[in-house]
């Protein structure tokens, strides 16, 4: 039974590693029976659309040019991906195509569609001979046997019964993609991006699960995201919204792709081949998905009054000119909107029914919910006002506003509408992992956060993570019940449970808040990226994880556009990350951070003078909620060494964690065996202490435990451990459980910047971790 079909364009058929990429996809996401849909490699369509024209004009130069560089784009393919046998037969036939192509058009017999055809033919064959080089059992379908058409109408029962009749269910069916037969067996065209429509017309033909979009974006976004930097990719979009974005000026989907999908279940996804990881947009039904806000702009049009405009009327025109279109009625006419270049074509199909209203246009369109439009529309008028900008035209109906202008609106304009009317009252799921010392406040403090911000965005607490509970509720978790609400309701935590939830959130941005100590819940931190999670961290593995996975991670949000905030994973709540990042991009360059980057540390150093044996001084900071859930990751040094990989990668210096040496603040011994095993032995550790201090008091000194950070011009020096300072030192003096970070820097080269205060405790921690959101949702804005 045919499941699902996956269609790939153009681009991501443009070069031989393009099509191992999408090779890779298949064989990773298709099953047996499924369907494989694909367009013509690269450009290919327009260079045969290009050749065309010549055979018209009859530029024999140009056309064996033309003809060359097909050939050559051909050959480069089948070279590169297939071999022996295979490749000889495919370069046989290739040949003999050309040929005919040049035979045809020379006798006066070659039709268009059927030169364009071959664009299609040529990906099929190439990527399933190339799939069956791989061991996959691949078959080719000529989509001119499925479906045929009668004076440009889809015949669906014949072409239901000829799909059942050809797609194989044991193997992958690749299918041409924009081609079509009409009953008298020649070769029609879909229209331009017929390949999508190709798609979900197999897909309603095969009654298929889904249809899958593979193609260059990683989805569908509140605006351009190639011109606004804050554009939101959406998880969800109905349907309806779909349309209206097709049909007012969103490249993405095409109005017709929709429309056999129209009283189906199919779901259709729209994915990026490019990054395979990234989450899809998916299009769903009316009402399984909230309605969302979207601007677009629309450029080179001119709006035509029409008389008696029917459904009809719009299905040939849109085929006639390859362009999805939008109509509307006003006071009494029916507008049409047309791209400027195709408005001769549209008036002469009209026969006199069609006068140009208004000619020349730019502007935008503003989709949302129905009751938000009024205030969108005052809004929008008012900020394009602002700009000077007067539109020339506005229409305002349900679910969208148009304002149509004399200017182009440019990206700035486009930004600054995207920023006041779509980035709005917008929704963001927070999802907190940890319910310990800090996770307790963060959310106590929660509420008072969640009504501050609610000006700009509606905050909704979604998830609760423990280590072997999980409480998730899609709509949200109220703050003040919290603890009797994960009592009653919890369940088991899976990372594949709490991950399928995320996926399935439909809120314009997710946050998660790792308040954990756990390098297992670090881990999956690339699975949230993919979905479009921001993060932020009081954890501080993945900061401190391997420079690869760092790396790739760093990458993978920068490339989504998404934030992750760790402030607190060094120094608690004082802002040291904000001062370093503020510094550096301010221009000035830091050679050298030294202090006390551990409040556990400072407070047990400070605390002990030996009236009190040190592990109890340590079982003390414990209950105080300042030491690491194993306060051996404190007293090995090893919690420190952390903060300072953190801290020198914030400095752009590549260091792993092997490279900043250590040494412990407790016998190698303890580092073994259960918690309880260190309770056991606990008395090695106190005359451990005791001895250090005896040799810091001999020196006049005292025990305290110290990192430093020096980055010369070829050297970099990384250290955490045991120090004896003079009584004299800064550093005798802190206050127990204060952080001190001395940092010498261009601008602070005699005189050190100094950044001091509590460095743990779970007020500070919780209120470190609220500045993160703050910031968080500020940049979103
Ligand atoms: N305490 C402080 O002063 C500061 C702490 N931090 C950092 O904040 C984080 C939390 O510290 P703290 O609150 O003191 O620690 P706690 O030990 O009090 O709390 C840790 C929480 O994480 C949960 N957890 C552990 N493993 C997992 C897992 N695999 N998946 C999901 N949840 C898990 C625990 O679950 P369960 O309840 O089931 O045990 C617990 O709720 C640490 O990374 C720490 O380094 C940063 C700055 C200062
Ligand atoms: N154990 C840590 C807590 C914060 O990271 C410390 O004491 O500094």
């Amino acid at each position: 039974m045919t499941k699902n079909i996956h269609k790939f364009g153009g681009s991501s058929l443009s070069s031989a590693q393009r099509y191992k990429s999408v090779a890779g996809i298949i064989l990773e996401h298709t099953q047996p029976g499924d369907c494989v849909v694909v367009s013509a490699a690269g450009k290919t369509t327009d260079t045969l659309v290009k050749l065309w024209q010549s055979y018209q004009q009859q530029d024999t130069h140009v056309i064996a040019d033309i003809l060359l560089q097909l050939n050559n784009h051909q050959i480069d393919l089948i070279e590169q991906l297939l071999q022996a046998n295979t490749k000889r037969n495919a370069l046989k036939i290739l040949n003999e195509e050309l040929s005919t192509i040049t035979l045809l058009a020379q006798t006066g017999q070659l039709q268009e569609a059927q030169l364009l055809a071959h664009g299609e033919l040529w990906s099929a064959r190439v990527l399933a001979a190339y799939l069956q080089e791989l061991n996959v059992d691949a078959c080719v379908h000529d989509a001119r046997a499925l479906f045929t058409l009668n004076d440009g109408q889809l015949l669906h029962e014949q072409n239901t019964q000829q799909c059942a009749n050809l797609i194989a269910h044991n193997k992958i069916n690749v299918v041409t993609g924009f081609i079509a037969a009409n009953t008298a067996g020649d070769t029609v065209t879909l229209g331009r991006n017929g390949s999508d429509y190709s798609a979900t017309l197999l897909a309603n033909y095969c009654h298929a699960k889904q249809v899958c979009i593979w193609t260059d974006t990683q989805g569908v976004f509140s605006t351009d995201p190639r011109k606004v930097s804050k554009a939101i990719k959406y998880a969800k979009v109905c349907r309806g919204q779909a349309n209206l974005l097709a049909r007012l000026g969103n490249p993405v989907l095409h109005a017709k792709t929709l429309s056999p999908l129209k009283n189906t279940d199919i779901k259709l996804s729209v994915r990026s081949s490019f990054d395979v990881q990234a989450s899809s947009t998916d299009i769903v039904k009316e009402g399984s998905a909230k309605q969302k806000r979207f601007i677009t702009t629309l450029q080179n049009i001119d709006l035509l009054i029409v008389e008696n405009l029917s459904e009809g009327d719009i299905a040939h025109v849109s085929q006639l000119i390859q362009h999805s279109l939008h109509h509307f009625s006003q006071n009494g006419e029916t507008y049409l909107v047309v791209p400027a270049i195709s408005t001769h074509q549209v008036i002469s199909y009209f026969e006199g029914r069609a006068n140009i209203n208004e000619s020349s246009l730019h502007g935008c369109a503003v989709i949302a919910p129905e009751q938000d439009i009024s205030k969108l529309d005052l809004l929008a008028i008012n900020l394009l006002n602002s700009h000077a900008i007067e539109p020339r035209f506005a229409h305002q109906d349900s679910g969208y506003i148009l304002l149509l202008t004399d200017q182009v609106i440019d990206s700035d304009i486009l930004s600054i509408l995207h920023d006041k009317l779509i980035n709005k009252g917008q929704e963001i799921a927070l999802i907190v992992a940890g319910l310990g010392n800090v996770g307790e406040v963060f959310i106590e403090q929660l509420s008072t956060q969640v009504e501050r911000l609610s000006d700009d965005f509606s905050i909704k607490l979604v998830g609760l993570v423990r280590s072997q509970k999980m409480l998730f509720n899609p709509n949200g978790i109220g703050v003040s019940q919290w603890k009797t609400q994960f009592q009653l309701e919890a369940s088991d935590y899976q990372n594949q449970t709490l991950l399928n939830a995320i996926d399935e959130l439909d809120y314009e941005h997710k946050v998660i808040v790792d308040i954990t100590a756990s390098e297992k819940f670090s881990r999956l931190y690339p699975d949230f990226v993919e979905m479009d999670c921001h993060l932020i961290s009081a954890n501080k593995y993945a900061g401190t994880a391997p420079t690869n996975w760092y790396k790739a991670l760093r990458t993978s949000i920068s490339e989504r556009n998404l934030h992750w905030r760790y402030n607190t994973s060094v120094g608690a709540g004082l802002p040291i990350n904000f001062a370093l990042a503020d510094l550096q991009h301010s221009g000035d360059k830091i050679t050298r951070i030294e202090g006390v980057f551990s409040g556990t540390l400072s407070w047990l150093c400070s605390k002990y003078d030996g009236s009190i044996i040190f592990s109890d001084l340590v079982l003390e900071a414990q209950k105080m909620g300042f030491t690491e859930p194993d306060p051996r990751e404190d007293l090995s040094g090893r919690d420190m060494q952390r903060k300072l990989l953190i801290l020198a990668r914030e400095l752009g210096v590549e260091l792993n964690l092997e490279d900043i040496s250590l040494s412990a603040l407790m016998p190698d011994e303890l580092a073994q065996g259960s918690w309880d095993d260190f309770l056991s032995k606990k008395s090695q550790l106190d005359s451990f202490i005791q001895e250090h201090a005896k040799r810091a008091k001999a020196k006049n000194s005292v025990l305290r435990y110290t990192g430093l950070l020096e980055i010369a011009e070829n050297e970099v020096i990384a250290k955490v451990g045991i120090a004896y300072v003079l009584q004299s030192d800064v550093l005798a003096s802190l206050t127990p459980g204060d952080n001190i970070f001395v940092i010498n820097s261009k601008w602070y080269s005699d005189n050190a910047l100094v950044i001091q205060g509590p460095g743990a405790g779970k007020e500070v921690t919780a209120a470190g971790v609220h500045s993160d959101l703050y910031w968080l949702v500020q940049n979103l804005r």
